[in-house]
This record gives C-alpha cells, structure tokens and sequence, in this order.
C-alpha cells in the first residue's frame, strides 16, 4: 500500500475527512467556524499577514481534529474495553485540540480588534 500514485493517496486522505465529517460533530463544527473565518476575511479585506496568521489557525484546528479522530479510531479498534491509558490518550488529544482552538480564538478576538476598533 506504500508509494501510491497521487490521485489515490488524495482520495486517501479526503476518505479520512469524510469519515471525520460523518462521525464526528466537533469536526463539522469546526470547519463551519473554518469556512465563516474565510467569509470574515473576503468581506474584510485586511492584510496578507492577517489572511495568513488566521488560515494557520483555522487549519491547525481542523488537523488537529482529524489526528485526534485517528487515535480514537485506533485505540478503539486495538482496545475497545475501558483502560486509563486509553482515557488519558483520547483527554491528552482532546486538550491539544482545546489549546489551538483558543489559541485561534485569541488570534480572531485580535483581528476583529485591529479591523473594527478605532487606532
Ligand atoms: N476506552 C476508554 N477507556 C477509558 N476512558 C475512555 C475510553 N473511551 C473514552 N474514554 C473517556 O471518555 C472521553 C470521551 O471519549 P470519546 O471516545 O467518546 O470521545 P469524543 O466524545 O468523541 O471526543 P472528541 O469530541 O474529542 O472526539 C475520553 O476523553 C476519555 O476520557
């Protein structure tokens, strides 16, 4: 399964996006606020570093989220029963996908201040 051609490491990688879209609220949650992010920025028009600090932030969210559906899909499969380790490994996930979305927050509460608040 190593070494595919692009196209089919592509489909790879949108079948996992779709799996995390179906199965997972917070994930399409997080791409509506993604895709809301991007409207905020075509209306405002503010500048690159802006569009970029703000697409960072929107895309660290969504991966993180999609990594953290993989190790749920993982340990799941590998060890269905309840164990510590296993709720510790799914809240460790879980917190790392906590600090980008409030660290992406921080980043949006900054840019509405820099656009909208007068200098
Ligand atoms: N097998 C397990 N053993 C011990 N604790 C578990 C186990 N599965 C889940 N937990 C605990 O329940 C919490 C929620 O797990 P669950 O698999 O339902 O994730 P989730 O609600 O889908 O989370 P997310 O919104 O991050 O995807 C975990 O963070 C963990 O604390």
């Amino acid at each position: 399964m190593k070494n595919q051609p692009f196209h089919k490491r592509l489909g790879f990688a949108l079948t996992g996006i779709r799996y995390a879209w179906r199965g997972e609220k917070s994930f399409r949650v997080q791409l509506v606020a993604a895709l809301s992010v991007v409207l905020v920025l075509i209306w405002t028009q503010p500048s690159m570093v802006w569009w970029a600090l703000l697409l960072i932030c929107t895309g660290m969210v969504l991966a993180a989220e999609l990594l953290n559906t993989a190790l749920e899909a993982v340990v799941d499969h590998l060890h269905p029963e309840i164990h510590p380790a296993i709720g510790l490994a799914k809240d460790c996930a879980a917190g790392a996908v906590l600090v980008l979305s409030v660290t992406a927050a921080c980043v949006f509460i900054a840019f509405l201040a820099d656009t909208f608040l007068p200098a």
